[in-house]
């Protein structure tokens, strides 16, 4: 099938639409990370670096580490950005760009997120880190997107009856992460989590400033949620769109989090550069020598 203007939509040097990028401009290997800013301090510690380009918030860095290339990728906040940047990190693979039309031969990108986040649970301590083994997403992306997606039916039915999920919002849905690529990051410094990905910081993550959340005592309700030995661990704003449609396209993706905020104890991260600083060296560590 040929892919309209208005579909696949290229910007006038033959780079796709928001990300800005030609198909050779971006490697195999990908980090994202939701701050524009934190790409730079990614891309600091590459032994060299080929391309930077950008638009909005969407900045790229490609170079190589240790002979492996790798391109960090800010996405913004938020899954609706996530939408964008799968989409159109696929696009850059696997649609050929001067005939409109999708490739035959598929490739498998392997996508890492290093991202920030909020714990839950009273016992996770701040600047401790978590990789998402099951995401849960309040954001409905999947939902716009054919899927067959039914691997944890029953743990969504139970969080729903739970924690007396309102109707009014999307139904929660639960996305497992990639376990060859998580594999490579073993450690005794990061535990594996359930991820919450919420459509908001404020009322979607039960932070009450001037306006109340509509779901009282929201951080209690999904801290207290328990399916066979499973408890939700973190909240943030991206894992389960990347998870979602990482499988959908057929990439790779995991997701690590910085845990900044203990939303049980009402701490925040005194300093919290050199603890995302830390996640980062310790992440292409374990990219590089792969
Ligand atoms: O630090 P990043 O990667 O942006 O991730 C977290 O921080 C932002 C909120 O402050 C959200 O994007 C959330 O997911
Ligand atoms: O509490 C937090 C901290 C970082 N990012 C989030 O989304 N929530």
């Amino acid at each position: 099938m040929h892919l309209s203007p208005s579909e696949l939509i290229l910007n006038a040097d033959g780079s796709i639409y928001h990300l800005n990028l030609l198909p050779q401009d971006i490697a195999h290997t990908i980090i994202t990370v939701g701050d524009p800013d934190r790409v730079s301090e990614v891309s600091d510690h590459f032994d060299s670096i080929e391309i930077k380009k950008g638009k909005r918030e969407f900045i790229t860095h490609t170079g190589h580490l240790n002979g492996k290339r790798i391109s960090v990728v800010s996405t913004g906040i938020g899954t609706d950005n996530i939408d964008i940047v799968l989409n159109e990190l696929d696009a850059l693979v696997n649609i050929d760009f001067d005939t409109r039309k999708v490739r035959k031969n598929r490739i498998r990108l392997k996508i890492t997120r290093i991202g920030t986040s909020g714990a839950i649970q009273k016992d996770i301590p701040v600047n401790s880190w978590i990789l998402t083994e099951l995401a849960i997403g309040f954001d409905g992306l999947l939902h716009f997107y054919k899927n067959d997606f039914n691997e944890f039916t029953d743990m969504e039915d139970e969080f729903v009856r739970q924690t007396h999920w309102s109707p009014n919002k999307s139904r929660p849905y639960i996305v497992r992460y990639d376990e060859e690529l998580a594999d490579i990051f073993g450690s005794n410094r990061i535990r594996l989590g359930v991820t919450t990905t919420n459509t908001g910081f404020y009322g979607p993550q039960g932070r009450n400033l001037r306006i109340s959340s509509s779901f009282e005592h929201f951080t209690e309700s999904i801290a207290d949620f328990r399916y066979q030995d499973r408890q939700i661990t973190n909240l943030e704003m991206e894992t389960s769109g990347i998870y979602a449609l990482s499988k959908l396209l057929g990439h790779q993706a995991i997701s690590l989090n910085c845990i900044l905020a203990n939303r049980a104890t009402g701490e925040f991260s005194k300093n919290p550069k050199e603890s995302v600083q830390e996640l980062i060296k310790f992440a292409l560590n374990k990219i590089s020598s792969q």
